[in-house]
C-alpha cells in the first residue's frame, strides 16, 4: 500500500482509525468509553485538530491535555502498553517510515508525561 501525504485529510484517517481500534480494543474500550460516552464525533474532531497542530503548525487545537488525564480513573501502564502499540502499528501502516517516527516521538513524549504524572516514572515507551 502507497504511504499517504502528510495533511489534514491523511491526520484525520489516522484519528478515525486508530479510535475504530481503540474502541475494539477489550482493554482501552471501557476506559474511552466511560470519559467520552456519545460524544466520540467531538472527541474525534479534537483529536484531529491536536494531531494538526502538532503536526501541521494549525494552532486549532487549544486544551489542557496533562489536566484532563489526570482526571480519569483506572488508567494503569497495560494501557498505555496497548495505546502505543495500537498508535504506533497505526501510523506505521499509514506514513512513510520519516512521518510516522515524528508522530511516535510526540505520542512518546505525552505518554511519558502523563506516565509520570500517573505513577511518578515511565513504564511503557
Ligand atoms: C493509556 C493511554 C491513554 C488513555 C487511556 C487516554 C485516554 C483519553 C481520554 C479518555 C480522553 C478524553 C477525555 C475527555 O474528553 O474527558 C483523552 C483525550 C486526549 N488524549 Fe489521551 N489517552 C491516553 C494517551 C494519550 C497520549 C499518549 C496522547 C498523546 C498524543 C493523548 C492525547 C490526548 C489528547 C490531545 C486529548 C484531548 C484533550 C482535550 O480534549 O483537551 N492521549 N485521552
Amino acid at each position: 500500500m502507497s504511504t499517504l501525504e502528510l495533511t489534514p485529510a491523511a491526520i484525520a484517517t489516522l484519528v478515525h482509525t486508530f479510535y475504530d481500534d481503540v474502541r475494539a480494543d477489550p482493554e482501552l474500550a471501557p476506559i474511552f468509553n466511560n470519559a467520552i460516552g456519545d460524544q466520540w464525533e467531538p472527541h474525534l474532531a479534537r483529536m484531529v485538530e491536536f494531531w494538526c497542530t502538532v503536526m501541521l503548525g494549525h494552532k486549532s487545537f487549544q486544551g489542557n491535555v496533562f489536566g484532563t488525564h489526570m482526571q480519569l480513573s483506572g488508567v494503569e501502564p497495560r494501557h498505555f502498553r496497548r495505546w502505543l502499540d495500537l498508535f504506533m502499528a497505526t501510523v506505521q501502516r499509514l506514513f512513510a517510515p520519516e512521518v510516522a517516527e515524528e508522530f511516535l516521538i510526540v505520542a512518546r513524549r505525552i505518554a511519558s508525561s502523563l506516565q509520570y504524572g500517573y505513577y511518578g516514572k515511565v513504564v511503557a515507551e
